[in-house]
């Protein structure tokens, strides 16, 4: 039955809404096996995160070689990197897999704490830009990706061409950010096909995890064979119905539900 195996690389949400603990119950609800490489543990709960702890440089990097070693990986995905090293090391890692790459950006939570050091951005744009083939970055990402100051639908247009001309293959900028804009996301790739993507309009506070989910979602599905801009079309439909099974947990934004 799981057939297909997908990997996540990224850091550790112990409020289990984000991150790593996101992808994993993405990638079981899609029935592909998902496997794990931790770059940091961070202590986080539905408001704030109080530690982020690298793990050690070999303890990522035997992560990847172990289980390249025996598993046949069908896609991966990066998340949380916090910094220019664990960027390094992990580019080092993917420049030597023939497989699809999905970089999901991660540079801050909703809730406005850090998960990336501002020194790492170069190492984002020169090394992990040019090996993605999608770049899923949300208005603020986007903006420190590109250089470029969001406002309007037709910003994000450019900001995306800027992403292209970095290296990317394909971006996909999330455009909730802006007013009236969520659910509503800008896809553009190397070969110019350029397409705004809609879902429903979910009216939940709950929402921690939902960039996660999104990017694991593509992760799977095109890890179960589905090519790339079909993968994005069936994990926004994801996303949309896991807000809407999204539950309250603690104070703040509460994680996405799937049935
Ligand atoms: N309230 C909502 N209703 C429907 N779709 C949403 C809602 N919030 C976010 N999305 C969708 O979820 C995905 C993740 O977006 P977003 O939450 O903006 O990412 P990030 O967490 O990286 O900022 C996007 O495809 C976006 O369009
Ligand atoms: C470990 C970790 N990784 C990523 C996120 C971003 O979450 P979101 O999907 O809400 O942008 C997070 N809060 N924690």
């Amino acid at each position: 039955m799981y057939s297909k195996i997908a990997l996540s690389i990224g850091g550790s949400d112990s409020g289990g809404g984000a991150g790593i603990q996101a992808d994993l119950r993405t990638f079981m609800a899609l029935k592909v096996h998902g496997c794990s490489a931790i770059t940091c543990i961070t202590a986080q709960n539905s408001i704030e995160v109080t530690c982020v702890q690298p793990v050690e440089k070999n303890t990522l990097l035997n992560q990847l070689d172990t289980l390249f070693a025996d598993f046949g990986i069908d896609a991966l995905k990066t998340g949380m990197l916090l910094n220019e090293s664990i960027i390094n090391d992990t580019a080092s890692k993917l420049n030597t897999y023939k497989i699809t790459k999905i970089i999901d950006p991660v540079m801050v939570t909703r809730t406005g704490s850090k998960l990336l050091e501002d020194s790492a951005i170069n190492a984002y744009k020169k090394l992990l830009l040019p090996i993605a083939d999608l770049v899923t970055p949300n208005i603020y990402e986007a903006n420190l990706l590109s250089g470029l100051e969001i406002r309007s639908k037709e910003d994000i247009e450019n900001s995306a061409r800027k992403i292209i001309g970095l290296g990317a293959k394909a971006v996909l900028i999330k455009g909730g950010g802006l007013k009236d804009m969520k659910g509503k996301d800008f896809f553009l790739d190397l070969n110019g096909r350029k397409e705004w993507l809609f879902n429903n309009f979910i009216n939940t506070k709950n929402t921690h995890g939902s960039g996660c989910t999104l990017s694991a979602a593509i992760c799977g599905y095109k890890a179960l064979g589905f090519d790339l801009f079909d993968s994005i079309q069936k994990a926004k439909l994801f996303v949309e119905k896991s807000l809407d099974n999204s539950y309250k947990i603690g104070s703040g934004p509460g994680p996405l539900g799937h049935h």
